[in-house]
């Protein structure tokens, strides 16, 4: 049967991206109907709203979401219901999105391109997963007030509210199990336990669910600590399950392991594994027009709807080793280039993914 896939790509690099993941979509030879539509700083342009009811209809009814990016300063003194960046945090919330997966692994021919020791990350394999649709970026209330009491009482005060419900907790925690379960059996739940009520009742409930799955190791570490383990010793991490801003924080430090962030793709999944795959980057404006970003992670994020969503495992296998071959003829885009290799475009490492897939 035909796989409808929802085109979003975005603002940015979003659209350069995107059209070389969707090249290789269309070279697999499987019969997918692509529907592109505005999303972020273009949905506004297009219909005067981030996320237009047509993008939102469309994204539902699809198998699965390709996302390229959003957001662009320029946008920056929009309303925020406005701001290009709502549009995926409401594809996020609307589709029920609460598990962002992040693999961030070292190709081997990489290992140069980090900024760390090649012996401090190679052979790096982890998970990192991300509760997406809860935490402070989505707690009520918030907003910008006359604060009502204490030492500044009378000034205006900025506000957000950080919370977790338990079933939230319960769901990413049982997520983080069954994936450690098909890896090296360990999680470590990252919370600030010690200073924030949310992160303490987090640390408890991950606590309860460990119980159900005995044969996974459950270490539990603070996200100031994580930060640092991340860049000291990473390979000591297996499967790392945290909130929504930690999560967001952490993912782009991992990246930097695996050589760039425009090296680390995503998946972010429904209890029914239906998901939106992105890459974990934003918009890059300053590299946007340039035909220099790096179009891998969005080449990944479309091989994990391959086998999250897709069920076609085979063919996400399939690009996922037409990337390694690429890197491994020594083609690397700017952000993971280094003296030896040779540079290419955008364009021309999407056309190189295609050549040998
Ligand atoms: N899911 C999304 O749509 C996201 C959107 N954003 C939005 O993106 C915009 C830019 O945000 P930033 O903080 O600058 O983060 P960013 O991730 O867009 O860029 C950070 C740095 O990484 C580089 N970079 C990112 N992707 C790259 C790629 N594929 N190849 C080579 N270099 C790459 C950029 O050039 C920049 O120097 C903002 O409007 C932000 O809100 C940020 C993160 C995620
Ligand atoms: C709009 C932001 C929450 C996007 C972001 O930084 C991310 O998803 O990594
Ligand atoms: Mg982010």
């Amino acid at each position: 049967m035909t796989k409808k896939i929802a085109v979003l790509a975005g603002d940015g690099i979003g659209p350069e991206i995107v059209a070389e993941a969707v090249n290789v979509l269309n070279a697999l030879g499987e019969s997918f109907e692509l529907e592109h539509a505005p999303v972020g700083g273009a949905g506004y342009e297009a219909s005067g709203h981030p996320l237009p009811e047509a993008t939102l209809k469309l994204a539902k009814e699809a198998d699965a979401v390709l996302f390229g990016a959003v957001g662009d300063w320029k946008y920056d003194t929009l309303d925020r219901p406005l701001r290009p960046e709502q549009a995926i945090l409401g594809l996020r919330k609307n589709l029920g999105l609460f598990a962002n997966l992040r693999p961030a692994i070292l190709y081997p021919e990489l290992a140069g391109a980090s900024t760390l020791k090649p012996e401090v990350v190679s052979g790096l394999d982890i998970l990192i997963i991300r509760e997406l649709t809860g935490d402070i970026y989505f707690g009520q209330p918030r907003g910008v007030r006359e604060c009502p009491d204490g030492p500044f009482k009378g000034e205006r005060e900025g506000f957000d509210t950080m919370r977790y419900a338990e079933s939230e907790v319960r769901r990413i925690g049982h997520v983080a199990f069954q994936a450690a379960r098909k890896r090296n059996k360990k999680v470590c739940s990252v919370d600030k336990a010690n200073v924030l009520e949310t992160f303490q009742f987090w640390k408890d409930i991950m606590i309860e669910v460990g119980k159900e799955y005995p044969d996974v190791e459950l270490s539990h570490m603070y996200v100031d600590n994580a930060a640092m383990q991340l860049v000291k010793n990473p390979k000591q991490f297996d499967v790392l399950v945290t909130g929504n801003m930690f999560g967001d924080i952490l993912s782009d430090q991992a990246s930097m392991l695996t050589g760039s962030i425009g090296m680390l793709p995503s998946a972010s999944l429904d209890a029914n594994n239906k998901g939106l795959y992105e890459p974990s980057h934003g918009s890059a404006p300053d590299i946007a027009g340039k035909g220099i970003a790096n179009p891998l992670a969005t080449i990944l994020s479309a091989a994990m709807m391959l086998r999250y969503s897709l069920n076609m495992a085979a063919q996400a296998d399939r690009i996922e080793a037409a990337v390694k071959k690429v890197l491994q003829q020594g083609l690397r885009t700017a952000d993971i280039y280094e003296a030896g290799t040779t540079k290419v475009s955008t364009r021309e490492m999407g056309a190189a993914v295609l050549s040998v897939l």
